[in-house]
C-alpha cells in the first residue's frame, strides 16, 4: 500500500487525471468504489459475506452518495434487504451519482434521510454512511447529525470519511465537533490526510479500496509538488540507518551527547542517552552537573559519563569534533542557567535536538527562534508547541468551520518554517515537518494504536532516538520521523504493560525484524531475473 496521504484536492486531481487520459470514466471509478467497498466490510466481517442480512444505506447529495446507491445495489444482488434513504433533492444529484440513483430504483424505493431512524426498529445488520465524503465544506446540520448517530450502536461503514469529518485535516466541522463514530471507514483511492491524523475516533480502523490509480502518480514523474507531499512515516528495511559497516570503528558512528538536569533529576537524560546507544551511536555521553555525577555514575554502564557545570564547561567539552549531536531538556529545569546552556549548544553549529524544558526556555524568549538553524530538531507535546507557537496552535485548537480545514500537518508545516528546522509534534497522531514543507504523519491509531506510550518518560526515549540517529549521519527530518516510527515500533514490540525503560530495550527486537526483513528482500530481488 502506498504511503502517500493525500488531500481530498489531490485525490480529486488524481481521479481527473484518470478520466482525463480515457482509460477509466468517473462513472467507473464509482462502480469500483462501491464494489471495493463491498469487497472490504465482507473481508472484515465474513460472517456478512456468508449470510444476506438487512443493510441500511445513508445517501447524500454527493457523489459520496453516488458509492452508497453502488453499494445499495451490490448488496441488493447479493440477496441482501436494502432501504436506501437519500439527503436532498435526487433532481439535484451530480451526473454519475444520479445514474447510480436511478440504477439502484429499478430495484428499491428511496426515502427522505428524515425516515431513517425508523428503520432502526426494523434491526439492521450493516448502516453505510455515504452521506458526505471529500466534498465536506461546512458542519452538519443538527437534525442530519442527531439522524448519523441513531445509528451509531449499529455496524456503521462510513464510505471514504465519516460524514461531518474533514478529510484534510480528520477534523469534525462545527462548533463543538461533535464525533460520530463508525465501526470502520472505508478509504478510496489513497488514505487521506485526515485519515491519519486529528479527531478521527482511534478506536475505528480504515482499510483503502484501491481505485487502479496508481499509474497516474507513477507514470507523472513530479504530479504533487515535493512540498505538497504528505507521507505515512514508513521505515524501510533498505534504511542505512539500520547497519554498520563491517570494518568501522565507534567513531565512524557518530559521538552524542545528552545533558542532564541536577541532582534527582537525571532519569529522563539517562533515558534518552540509553536510547541514543540503543539505536547505534558509536559513543554516548551523558554531561551532568557536578551534584548529579554519582547519581549518574551509579546508574551509568556503556554510557559515559562527564561534569560540567556551566556554559563555558560546555563550551570546552564541544572543542571535541568529534561530538556532533547533542540533546538539551529532558529534565533539564527552567533556569537562566539552562538557557546559557541552550545559546552554547546553537552556537556550535552542531546538530541539536531540543525537548521538555529546552523549548520552554526558547519559548520564555523574546525571539526564541533566531539561533536556531537547520540542523536542529524541535519536538514539542501538545503544551510545548503552544508555548512556542501560540498563534499557530489557536488557530489548531479553533473550531473548524470549513473545509479543507486547517490540520496538524498544516500547523506542524508552519511551526517548522517559522523555526527554520525539522520540526516533531507529539501525540497519537506525531507529525513531523521541515522548514521546506516536507511533512510526515506517524499515526498510533487503529491497528496501530499504542496507548500504552501515553507513560512518563517515553518523549525522553523519543528525542534519544532521534539524537543517536543525527549522530549516526541520518538527517534531521529523517531522523525525527524514523525515530517516530522506531518508537512506535519498539511499543508494539513489548507490548501493554510497557514503561520508558523497555522502550530502549525493546528497540534490538525492532531493528532485527528490519535485518531479517532487508535479507528477504535481497533474496527476493537476486532470485528475479534481469528485464
Ligand atoms: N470523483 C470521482 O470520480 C469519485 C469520487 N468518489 C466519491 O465521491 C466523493 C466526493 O464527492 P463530492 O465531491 O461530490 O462530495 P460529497 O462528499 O459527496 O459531498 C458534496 C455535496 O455535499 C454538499 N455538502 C457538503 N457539506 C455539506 C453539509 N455540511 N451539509 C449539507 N450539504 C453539504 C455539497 O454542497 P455544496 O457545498 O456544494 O453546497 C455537495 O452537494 C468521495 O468522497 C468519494 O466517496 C468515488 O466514487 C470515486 C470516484
Ligand atoms: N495516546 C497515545 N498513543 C500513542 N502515542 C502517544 C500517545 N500519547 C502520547 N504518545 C507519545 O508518547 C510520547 C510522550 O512524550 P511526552 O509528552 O514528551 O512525555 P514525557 O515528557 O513524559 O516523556 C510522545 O512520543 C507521544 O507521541
Ligand atoms: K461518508
Amino acid at each position: 500500500m502506498s504511503n502517500l496521504l493525500l488531500t481530498a484536492a489531490q485525490m480529486r486531481a488524481l481521479e481527473q487525471a484518470a478520466i482525463d487520459s480515457g482509460r477509466v470514466t468517473g462513472l467507473e471509478l464509482m462502480e469500483r468504489a462501491g464494489v471495493g467497498a463491498v469487497d472490504a466490510i465482507f473481508a472484515e466481517w465474513p460472517e456478512m459475506a456468508a449470510a444476506p442480512g438487512r443493510a441500511v444505506v445513508l445517501c447524500g447529495p454527493g457523489n459520496n452518495g453516488g458509492d452508497g446507491f453502488v453499494v445499495a445495489r451490490v448488496l441488493a444482488g447479493k440477496g441482501w434487504d436494502v432501504e436506501v434513504f437519500l439527503y436532498g433533492d435526487a433532481e439535484r444529484l451530480p451526473p454519475d451519482a444520479r445514474v447510480n440513483y436511478e440504477r439502484w430504483c429499478e430495484l428499491g424505493k428511496v426515502l427522505p434521510l428524515g425516515d431513517a431512524p425508523d428503520a432502526i426498529e426494523r434491526f439492521p445488520d450493516l448502516t453505510i454512511d455515504a452521506v458526505f465524503g471529500s466534498g465536506l465544506s461546512r458542519p452538519l446540520e443538527a437534525s442530519l447529525f442527531r439522524t448519523l448517530s441513531c445509528f451509531s450502536q449499529q455496524f456503521v461503514v462510513s464510505l471514504d470519511a465519516p460524514s461531518g469529518c474533514d478529510l484534510d485535516s480528520g477534523r469534525v466541522l462545527g462548533e463543538d465537533g461533535q464525533a460520530f463514530h463508525p465501526a470502520l471507514v472505508i478509504a478510496f483511492g489513497h488514505r487521506k490526510v485526515g485519515h491519519a491524523c486529528g479527531d478521527l475516533e482511534r478506536a475505528s480502523k480504515v482499510v483503502v479500496v484501491d481505485l487502479q490509480l496508481s499509474r497516474e502518480i507513477a507514470g507523472r514523474a513530479g504530479f504533487f509538488a515535493e512540498r505538497e507531499i504528505v507521507h505515512a512515516v514508513q521505515v524501510r528495511a533498505l534504511s542505512p540507518i539500520f547497519s554498520k559497516r563491517n570494518d568501522g570503528h565507534k567513531y565512524d558512528h557518530g559521538h552524542a551527547l545528552i545533558l542532564t538536569g541536577g541532582m534527582g533529576r537525571t532519569g529522563a537524560a539517562r533515558l534518552a542517552a540509553r536510547a541514543a546507544l540503543r539505536i547505534g551511536a558509536g559513543l554516548v555521553t551523558c554531561a551532568a552537573p557536578g551534584a548529579a555525577m554519582m547519581e549518574c555514575a551509579a546508574q551509568l554502564t556503556a554510557v559515559m559519563l562527564r561534569r560540567y557545570d556551566n556554559a563555558e564547561a560546555l563550551a570546552a567539552m564541544l572543542e571535541d569534533d568529534r561530538i556532533n549531536a547533542l540533546c538539551l531538556g529532558p529534565g533539564m529545569g527552567v533556569s537562566a542557567r539552562v538557557s546559557a546552556l541552550l545559546d552554547v549548544a546553537l552556537a556550535s553549529g552542531r546538530q541539536v535536538v531540543l525537548d521538555a524544558d529546552a523549548l520552554t526556555v526558547l519559548a520564555g524568549r523574546d525571539d526564541p527562534f533566531s539561533l536556531l538553524h537547520s540542523k536542529c530538531v524541535l519536538t514539542p507535546h501538545g503544551g510545548e508547541f503552544a508555548r512556542l507557537f501560540p498563534d499557530i496552535a489557536a488557530r489548531l485548537k479553533a473550531p473548524a468551520m470549513s473545509g479543507p480545514a486547517y490540520s496538524k500537518v498544516d500547523a506542524t508545516r508552519d511551526a517548522a518554517a517559522r523555526a527554520g528546522c525539522t520540526v516533531l509534534f507529539k501525540g497519537p497522531d506525531t507529525v513531523i515537518a521541515d522548514p521546506n514543507g516536507k511533512a510526515a504523519v506517524n499515526s498510533a491509531a487503529y491497528d496501530r494504536a499504542a496507548p500504552w506510550l501515553a507513560t512518563a518518560g517515553s518523549g525522553d526515549v523519543l528525542a534519544g532516538i532521534i539524537t543517536g540517529l543525527l549522530s549516526r549521519g541520518v538527517p534531521p527530518y529523517h531522523a525525527a520521523s524514523s525515530a517516530a516510527w522506531l518508537h512506535l515500533e519498539a511499543a508494539f514490540a513489548f507490548g501493554p504493560g510497557l514503561i520508558a525503560e523497555d522502550l530502549p530495550e525493546a528497540l534490538p527486537a525492532v531493528l532485527r525484524r528490519l535485518a531479517s526483513d532487508q535479507a528477504a528482500f535481497e533474496a527476493v530481488t537476486t532470485s528475479r531475473p534481469s528485464t
